[in-house]
């Protein structure tokens, strides 16, 4: 073993490394020893990686694009640490061949000392090593983090490496790195295509379609075949369990899976886990359904709460401004015009953009909806466009399709488009204008037929205005413009709260005391739907068994709280002195009838608060106790 000790941080991994090394029969000043793989051997490497490489290739250009100026160069490298690719330029990239950084050159412990792939590939996880923590003195320029692609199995596919000069700091770079990585394992679960049904799920509805959310298949006969770590993590499956059958996931029984395959095309689903919350989920066929085998016929399917097909007759529940979009929106279906929906986050936008595509005649077709704000900049225009098929040597693979081919036929749905960076805008416009797609790398234009859905929880005038929205593209996509209401804004607010109720008791007979209505028809839902149900269920869970009445004592305690800070809606024929006792009775109560609390809280004195508490029990209905 060497006497150069290897500076912190991360000092006992790196040490133990430096151990190994020393162990391998290297020295720090060791001639350079290179393995080199022949010609062939890398044309073989590659093949074997085709698919890995298919996926990684333009996550990696775009992570080299955003280092661009930072002397910075991005490696893949197989399981065993042989470089398989690279994406760089300029001088790091000649100082880093000297070094035999480059494809083909073995970069394992046991040649290159403690290195970040050769270090990553041993201990299967993210290692960074900055400049002098290399083991062999000319590596010494270098300061690298590594990071492991797992399989859809969990078994490590490949190494991600982002290497750079080591005076240059590369702010973040262990987390873009990471999250590029899972974009890669997100594909190619996405890809799996022996599965029977891909599950997408995450404790929040939000996170759906994105790459950070949970992602697992399972096969015809309940049993996972693959999933991503956000997976493993939510479900708390180690690294090294074997995948669970879908029964032991979700408090599910697999027999029903057709049921909630098919309601999750209308919307997320709820999928029971223990312990509680659950999850949401989306569930999507990989293959078509058949008969589910080894089981006798599977029982009918248990009736419906709310419509499981059809589209728009599960959003009307009587809100005029409701009906009015509805009625708009169906004239267009099938007319080639884009939709454009605005309202709140949560108002059920992406749920009326399903609608659209359910009741129209691409309905056969995919969905495919793309959260604009949930990608990174850096990749949303591979995953959007896709990339060029053999764009490099050995690969076989047919490159990636983006989500626009994914919804060739059908409907694409953009949310939050208001996102969308500007030099994307652009090419946004153009595919709209030409109906073509130009993958990356690529030159050959694509033809495209999809119906075009773009929502926004910002309103896009004002994003033109500040120069951060594209005027032109705003005119492409504003076909039909609609407005969704916001949930306290709804005259339908009563019927649509039953809805919601009985969807979330999920068959248990229970209803809300009259408490709890007024409560909940009185406070203003800036999460809109979302933050009604999310509390719908959780008053749901809250019951006793044998409880039927969803009283106060129910309701979620952030929501209370929430109601609680609130300020009361002071009605019109209101006059001042009750709003004002209002205030200070809800001040009170919320202080637990500490006066000098509360009358800091409103920045009086005790004494003024004691004269408005004397006043409030004079007026007839005032209650100063409360
Ligand atoms: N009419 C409805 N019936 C049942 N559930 C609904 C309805 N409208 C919305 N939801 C539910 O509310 C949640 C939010 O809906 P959705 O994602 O469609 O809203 P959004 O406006 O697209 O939100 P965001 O702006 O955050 O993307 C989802 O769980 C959805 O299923």
């Amino acid at each position: 073993m060497s006497t150069r000790k290897p500076s912190e941080p991360n000092a006992p991994l790196i040490h133990a490394s430096w151990q190994r090394s020393s162990d391998y029969g290297l020295s720090p000043e060791h001639a350079l020893h290179l393995d080199i793989a022949s010609r062939s051997q890398l044309s073989e490497r590659l093949e074997a990686n085709a698919r890995l490489m298919s996926f990684a290739q333009p996550v990696m250009e775009h992570l080299h694009c955003q280092l661009a100026r930072s002397s910075s160069m991005v490696l893949l490298a197989d399981r065993d640490g042989l470089v398989l690719r690279t994406v760089g330029d300029g001088d790091f990239v000649d100082r880093a061949q000297r070094v035999a950084l480059a494809p083909g050159a073995h970069w394992r412990e046991a040649v290159m000392g403690t290195n970040a792939i050769g270090t990553a590939a041993h201990e299967e996880r993210t290692v960074a090593v900055y400049g002098d923590q290399h083991f062999l003195a000319r590596n010494r320029f270098l300061t690298c983090i590594a990071t492991p692609i797992h399989t859809p199995t969990g078994g490590m596919l490949g190494i991600l490496d982002l290497s750079s000069d080591a005076r240059v700091t590369l702010p973040h770079a262990q987390a873009l790195l990471t999250s590029t990585a899972e974009m890669i394992e997100h594909r190619l679960i996405e890809s799996l295509d022996t599965g029977r049904v891909l599950v997408r799920f995450s404790p929040h509805a939000e996170m759906l379609g994105t790459p950070i959310e949970g992602i697992a298949v399972f096969d015809d006969t309940g049993h996972m075949i693959g999933c991503n770590r956000r997976a493993r993590a939510i479900l708390g499956v180690g690294g090294s369990d074997p995948l669970p059958h879908f029964d032991a996931c979700f408090q599910h029984d697999w027999q029903r899976l057709p049921v909630l395959v098919e309601a999750s095309t209308i919307a997320p689903v709820h999928l029971r886990t223990s312990p509680p919350p659950g999850l949401s989920a989306r569930l999507q066929w990989c293959t078509p359904p058949k008969p589910i085998p080894r089981q006798p016929p599977a029982p009918p399917p248990a009736p419906a709460k709310t419509p499981l097909k059809g589209g728009f007759d599960l959003l009307d529940h009587g809100d005029p401004r409701m009906q009015l979009a509805i009625r708009r929106a169906r004239r267009v279906a099938g007319h080639d015009i884009p939709l454009l929906i605005q309202g709140e986050t949560g108002s059920g936008k992406e749920l009326f953009a399903r609608a659209f595509h359910v009741e129209g005649p691409r309905s056969h077709a995919p969905f495919v909806a793309v959260n604009c704000a949930a990608i990174p900049a850096t990749l949303i225009e591979s995953e959007l466009f896709g990339y060029a098929p053999g764009a490099f040597t050995g690969a076989k693979a047919k490159g990636a399709p983006g989500r626009l081919q994914d919804a060739d036929g059908g409907t694409l749905f953009l949310d939050e488009i208001g996102d969308m960076p500007l030099p994307l805008q652009a090419v946004l416009l153009r595919v709209l204008e030409t109906r073509c797609v130009t993958p990356l790398g690529s030159s050959n234009e694509i033809p495209i037929d999809i119906a075009l859905v773009c929502a926004s929880h910002r309103p896009l005038h004002t994003l033109v205005s500040d120069g951060r929205f594209r005027a032109d593209l705003l005119f492409r996509l504003n076909g039909l413009s609609v407005t969704l209401p916001a949930l306290r804004e709804r005259t339908d607010f009563d019927r649509f709260l039953d809805c919601l109720l009985a969807e979330a008791a999920d068959g248990r007979p229970v209803r809300l005391s009259e408490a709890v209505r007024s409560q909940l028809r009185a406070y203003p839902w800036p999460g809109n739907v979302r933050q009604l149900k999310n509390a719908l269920r959780v008053m749901v869970a809250l019951l006793d068994d044998t409880d039927t009445v969803i009283e106060p004592a129910h309701l979620p305690e952030d929501l209370v709280t929430a109601m609680a800070d609130t300020p009361p809606v002071v009605a019109a024929s209101e006059d001042l002195r009750s709003c004002e006792q209002r205030l200070v009775r809800a001040c009170l109560q919320r202080h637990g009838g500490n006066v000098s609390a509360a009358a800091r809280e409103l920045g009086i004195t005790r004494t003024t608060l004691y004269r408005k508490l004397r006043q409030d029990e004079a007026t007839p209905g005032g209650n100063a106790n409360a």
